[in-house]
């Protein structure tokens, strides 16, 4: 039922305690999550339940309908609510489980200054951790390594591939040689705009400011520009400072609309990028490795050099197969001093303290010339539940 109200201002009044009201529930829904992860480490369940999520959302779907909210407003919005619910209980069990790892306040390296990508990318990691965050900048990627190397930070964070543009080779071969661990990792979406630092048109632009990554994540929109001088930067977030110093019309920077804001800049043009989905994957580096609970779902990373006999690599996946462990990636880096020799670098979905990855690690050691864990950790992409609703 609608009551009549008398003026935007008291109506207003009323929205504000509604939305007030959802926040709260919001944190006791969140609360009761918590209950459930404790109920769940008694009864070694997993964490996430598709049976009860299903169920769930069938039932809001219907519910929604005699409120006359349809069914995609439902599912997304609880799509959001279970994607939070599973990933602070995978924190709580987490922390749980490696009670000295995370203090506090953490420090943390990354890429590019505030707004690069790699720090939301950092804040976001962090957000459910309930710790605080000291940010520490730096210019390259080997310098984030180095500096959680030499404990002047807890964690770096390093982007590691991307939906358009693919692995990132440089990342990569840092791992080969770094005595760093994987403890965790973080997709998110990047959203490539155009940024300028004052009003102007897209005819007018002849100078680009950007780092090489997104530039080739948008090269199918920048052809269609013409003719415009190139300029590289070292992040994200310094082709915004550029541009935000230059203060022309003529000169614009790609980046993400919520960073360039940081440096009053405003977008041109969104949604710049070859793919309408364009993801990047992080992962998080600390010196020493986590253990994930059995709880909940665990990435393995591992690199192993098998040597150039014919089909070495073949034996080597089918050790995987055999063992029913999914792999969720291969990739291949050259071996540098050792031409035409490959460094194979493995994601699995299964759980370093697992037994048959135990196993495989056996049997791999004896196919490879070398093998190394990078780590294991939690694997935080909460696929949403998909539901057959029926149709009107
Ligand atoms: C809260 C639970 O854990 C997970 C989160 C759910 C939710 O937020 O509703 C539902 C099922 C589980 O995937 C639960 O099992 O009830």
């Amino acid at each position: 039922m609608t009551k009549s109200y008398h003026s935007l201002d008291e109506i207003r009044t009323h929205v504000t305690r509604i939305d007030n009201e959802i926040l709260a529930l919001l944190a006791e829904r969140r609360q009761l999550s918590l209950e459930v992860a404790k109920s769940k480490i008694k009864t070694t369940k997993p964490v996430r339940d598709q049976e009860r999520e299903q169920a769930l959302l069938l039932r809001l779907i219907d519910e929604g309908k005699q409120h006359q909210l349809d069914a995609n407003y439902v599912t997304q919005i609880f799509h959001t609510i279970i994607e939070d619910s599973v990933l602070f209980q995978q924190a709580y069990l987490q922390k749980l489980t490696n009670p000295d790892s995370l203090q506090p306040v953490v420090r943390v390296s990354f890429l590019g200054a505030k707004g690069s990508y790699s720090n939301l990318a950092s804040r976001q990691y962090f957000s459910r951790k309930q710790t605080k965050l000291v940010e520490m900048s730096c210019s390259n990627f080997r310098d984030v390594v180095n500096v959680v190397e030499t404990g002047q930070a807890d964690y770096g964070v390093l982007p590691i591939e991307n939906t358009s543009s693919g692995s990132i080779n440089e990342v990569y071969d840092l791992l080969q040689h770094t005595s760093l661990s994987i403890v965790g990792e973080i997709t998110q979406p990047i959203e490539h705009c155009l940024l300028t630092a004052v009003p102007t048109s897209l005819d007018q632009i002849d100078t680009l400011y950007s780092h090489p990554q997104p530039h080739q994540q948008c090269s199918e929109y920048l052809r269609t520009m013409g003719d415009i001088r190139q300029e590289y930067t070292s992040s994200t977030a310094d082709a915004m400072l550029q541009v935000a110093e230059l203060q022309l019309p003529n000169v614009a920077a790609i980046g993400n609309a919520s960073s360039g804001e940081l440096y009053g800049l405003t977008p041109l043009k969104t949604g710049i990028a070859n793919q309408q989905e364009n993801f990047t994957r992080f992962i998080v580096v600390a010196r020493k490795a986590v253990d994930v609970t059995p709880l909940i779902p665990a990435k393995t990373t591992l690199i192993m050099s098998t040597g150039q006999k014919p089909g070495s690599l073949v034996e080597c996946l089918l050790v995987l197969r055999n063992l029913n462990i999914n792999m969720a990636k291969l990739e291949s880096r050259p071996v540098i001093g050792n031409p035409w020799e490959e460094m194979f670098y493995v994601d699995v979905e299964t759980n370093l303290k697992s037994e048959a990855m135990q196993q495989a690690l056996e049997e791999l050691t004896r196919l490879t010339r070398f093998i190394k864990v990078l780590g294991c950790y939690p694997s935080e992409n909460v696929k949403p539940t998909e539901v057959d609703y029926p149709e009107e």
